[in-house]
């Protein structure tokens, strides 16, 4: 199996709209994706389906070989494929560790509901090895709500990975933070990205061409072009769409 996740024929309409319009495409492992587009291209609807939290009119979703249309978000999450928000999701009145210990604890009641949970101890255990991975240590006993844009973000991350995810969707993971923030928290994707397979969405190119190993491009809910950051900057359709000049994309 060389593709942790193939899309066949997913479609998703509002109304009139074909917001995602019958779109095949296949994520193959070992390789940082990105999922790029204008705004209204169908890049969060195409996340939102992947994870069930809408409803497919039609397609499929193999994930590790099944297909996962169909299935609701928490047993999506449950066979390993976990998300962040565009919107934040983390409980503002409590303390960093706390929010990821509310994570912790509710994947191990998802993912072993006949079995002990993991104890205090353990619990705690994996809140830590959390904070670490995600440099969140310093942080962890802030209550979330007075947390930076940038950090409450590297929890959203953190809170994702608390499901132990073999593959994480992220959507706009810098969006709004300060170019000290975003340094930190891309060397953190691609850090990331040596053990858990990622896809994301950024609308920030700079960050995209530099880290995204390969490019998927969406445009009024389908495929524009796919292929490698050098592919996609030399792309006529592309640069037409949505990049504008070539010397802009690089
Ligand atoms: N729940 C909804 N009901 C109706 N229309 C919707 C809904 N969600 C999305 N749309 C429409 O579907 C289209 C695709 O939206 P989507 O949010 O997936 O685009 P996007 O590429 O993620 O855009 P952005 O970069 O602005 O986040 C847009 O025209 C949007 O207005």
């Amino acid at each position: 199996m060389e593709n942790v996740l193939s899309i066949r024929g997913l479609t998703k309409r509002f109304g009139g709209l074909a917001a995602v319009d019958g779109v095949d495409l296949d994520f193959p492992y070992g390789v940082l994706s990105a999922v790029i587009g204008p705004n209204g291209a169908g890049k969060t609807t195409l996340f939102n389906l992947i994870t069930g939290m809408l409803p497919a009119d039609a397609g499929q979703v193999v994930f590790e070989g099944d297909d996962i249309a169909g299935m609701k978000p928490h047993q999506i999450v449950s066979r390993g494929l976990s998300r962040t928000l565009q919107i934040k999701s983390v409980f503002t009145g409590l303390t960093v560790a706390d929010n990821l210990r509310v994570a912790v604890m509710a994947h191990e009641k998802i993912a072993s509901p006949f079995r002990p949970a993991l104890g205090f101890a353990g619990v705690n255990r994996r809140v830590e090895e959390l904070l670490a991975e995600t440099g969140l240590a310093r942080l962890a006993k802030r209550v979330a709500g007075t947390l930076s844009y940038g950090d409450v973000a590297l929890l959203e991350i953190a809170l994702a990975l608390a499901n132990k995810p073999r593959l994480l969707l992220l959507d706009e993971p810098i969006c709004g933070m300060s170019p000290a923030e975003t340094e930190t928290t891309v060397a953190r994707i691609v850090a990331l990205a040596k053990t858990t397979q990622i896809i994301l969405i950024e609308h920030d190119m700079e960050v995209v061409f530099a880290i995204a190993e390969r490019i998927t491009v969406m445009a009024a809910g389908r495929v524009l072009a796919r292929g490698t950051p050098k592919e996609i900057a030399a792309n006529s359709d592309v640069q037409d769409a949505y990049l504008g000049a070539p010397e802009d994309a690089a």
